[in-house]
This record gives C-alpha cells, structure tokens and sequence, in this order.
C-alpha cells in the first residue's frame, strides 16, 4: 500500500473540500492516507518517515511517500494563514527532504495577477529543499466557473502512476 500526506492550505474552506475528495480517491483506490488541515511539518516528516519504514519492510525495496499539496492563494499572492507555520518551519529546515516527492496543486483566481502564487511559490521552495516535484503545477482558475471538487480528482485518477515511485 502506497502512503500519501494531503497538507492543505485553506482560508475559505474551498481547498479543503477539493483535498477531502481526492483523499477519497486515493482511499477508494487502496492508499493510506493521512490529511493535514493545519499542517505542522514535524508531523508530516514523521508520518512520512514511519510509511517509509512499513513500505520498505512490505515490499523489500524503498518505496516513497508522496506529498500532495492543495493550496489556495489570499491576499496580493499570500499563504493562506493556516498554512504560513509549515512555510516558515520548512524555510528554517535544515533537514535533508530529499526521501520527499510531492504533487502541487494550486486553486486561484486569474483576475489576480497573482494567479496561484502560495501554490508556485511553495512549490519552489520544496525543490530549494531537496524535493522532488513529480509533474509540473496542475492549477485551477476559479473564474473559469469550474468545479475543482470534481475536476481535481479527476486530474488525479488519469495521474495516478505519478505516485508510482
Ligand atoms: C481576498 C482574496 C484575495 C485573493 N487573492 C488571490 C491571489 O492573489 N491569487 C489568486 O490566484 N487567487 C486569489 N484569490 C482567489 C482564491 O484563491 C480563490 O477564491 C480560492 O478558491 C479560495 O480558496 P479557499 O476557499 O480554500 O481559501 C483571492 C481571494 C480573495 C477572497
């Protein structure tokens, strides 16, 4: 069984619910996985590493844990604020991230100049940290009228080998 850490960066609520449908996904597709509505680093790196453990003793060969991360943008390009501790823990980390593989998924507003910008910037600095970033940024624009509840584990479903590592 494959382990996912969801960390969701939230203000309104609305990423929260994107990430709680596709923990369902990955649940109904056999993974383990743990969700971080407040996300506190120590936390993650421990689940992370205990998973790795388990998947290494189940199948006799390293296997990683991926991070899903879902976040929102406020502000003029801002974290939301329940995710701003584990930004700053991770930007004072000195610890190797490097076992750590992620997937970034951005939810926005195109009117913003500052379209998904906690999403682009938290993903550059995970890469600046060690880790590896398994495909490109997969945003949503809310002024498109879409609904990233049934979208994103959709994208999720057809990309579902990228967690394959
Ligand atoms: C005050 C405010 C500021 C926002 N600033 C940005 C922004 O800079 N860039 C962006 O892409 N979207 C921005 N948005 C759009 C939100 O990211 C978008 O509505 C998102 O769906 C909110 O998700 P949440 O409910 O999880 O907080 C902003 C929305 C509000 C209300």
């Amino acid at each position: 069984m494959n382990a996912v850490q969801i960390i969701v960066g939230s203000m309104l609520g609305g990423t929260e619910y994107v990430a709680e449908a596709c923990q369902e996904t990955l649940i109904n597709l056999d993974y383990k996985v743990d969700i971080h509505l407040k996300p506190d680093l120590n936390t993650i790196m421990t689940n992370t590493s205990l998973a790795n453990i388990v998947e290494k003793n189940n199948r006799n060969s390293p296997q990683k844990t991926v991070w899903i991360i879902f976040t929102s943008t406020h502000g003029a390009g801002d974290y939301p604020d329940n995710i701003q501790p584990f930004v700053n823990d991770l930007t004072n980390c000195a610890q190797d991230l490097s076992t750590v593989s992620f997937l970034m998924i951005g939810i926005g507003d195109s009117n913003y100049d500052t379209f998904c910008y906690a999403a682009k910037k938290l993903s550059k600095l995970l890469i600046s940290k060690g880790c590896t970033e398994l495909t490109a940024i997969k945003t949503f624009d809310m002024s498109e009228d879409i609904d990233p509840e049934d979208l994103a584990p959709q994208w999720l479903s057809v990309n579902i080998d990228l967690l394959s590592i």
